[in-house]
């Protein structure tokens, strides 16, 4: 049998989000957004199982024995918030079976909490607990293109104009926005490598798992089609976007 690994980072402080109780516990939709995260990677993750299962040749190349696949989902937590998070799974009725892990001082330390959670998984998707709207179409590229690549991450165009800062006197300069990605997650790895990626001491510059791969020399990262709805959310604006997606 193998291990599809989902990771979903939450042991985040919500530092920009501003309120007494960390962002991934606030409700949209009358539930935790930390609960309707999970439910979408889970649901999305099936669905690519079950869709691989039923288009054997189709995706021979990609996924050749996805019948002997199965899903585990890892939660990382405040380890302060942990009991609170039980009483959320009573009231909420929430069944969808995960482990959960207590987080670290930053999201890399978190991500290799998860990881040691379960050792030996063959894929693993790392997501933003704070991620509601990860939908299946994305999660199944990221899964075949970390199944071929190693190493696979999101991306969708970004909107605005773009300054590059040029010195402490306030100067910027234009810069050629089609150049550039913005990065979401689930991010999607070979178990070896991410693990590896994860063996090397921490570095600041790290704000992603793709970094992680990138800067540590592990591995290349391939780029996937993002969705503009698969929004992080970071600040009251994104709360407020996030009830309008769920009508
Ligand atoms: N030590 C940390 C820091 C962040 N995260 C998680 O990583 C995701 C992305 O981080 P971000 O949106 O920055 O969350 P916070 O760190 O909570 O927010 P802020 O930076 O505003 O404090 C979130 O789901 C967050 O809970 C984590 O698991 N452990
Ligand atoms: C992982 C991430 O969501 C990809 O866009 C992002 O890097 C997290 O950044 P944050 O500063 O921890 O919110």
């Amino acid at each position: 049998m193998h291990t599809i690994l989902t990771i979903i980072v939450a042991a985040g402080n919500g530092t920009r989000m501003g309120t007494e109780l960390p962002k991934q516990f606030l409700a949209i939709g009358g539930e935790p957004i930390v609960m309707r995260t999970i439910r979408s990677m889970s649901a999305s993750v099936d669905r690519f199982l079950t869709d691989c299962s039923s288009n054997v040749d189709e995706q021979a190349e990609a996924s050749p024995n996805v019948e002997n696949y199965v899903h585990k989902i890892v939660l990382v937590l405040p380890a302060s918030h942990i009991p609170q998070w039980r009483e959320l799974c009573d009231r909420h009725r929430f069944r969808i079976e995960h482990t959960v892990v207590a987080g670290g001082e930053t999201r890399f330390h978190s991500v290799r909490n998860g990881l040691a959670a379960a050792p030996d998984a063959d894929i693993v998707l790392v997501h933003d607990g704070v991620r509601p709207f990860a939908d299946s179409r994305v999660v199944a590229d990221v899964i075949l293109a970390a199944r071929r690549h190693g190493a696979a991450v999101p991306v969708v165009p970004v909107v605005d104009s773009l300054r590059k800062l040029s010195g402490t006197d306030g100067d910027s300069e234009s810069v050629n926005r089609s150049a550039y990605r913005a990065v979401q997650t689930p991010q999607g790895f070979r178990g070896d490598l991410l693990r590896k990626a994860y063996g090397a001491p921490y570095d600041g510059r790290f704000t992603d798992d793709a970094s992680v791969v990138e800067l540590t020399g592990t591995g290349r990262v391939v780029l996937t089609e993002g969705n503009t709805a698969n929004l992080k959310i970071t600040t009251p604006v994104d709360l407020a976007i996030a009830e309008v997606l769920l009508r």
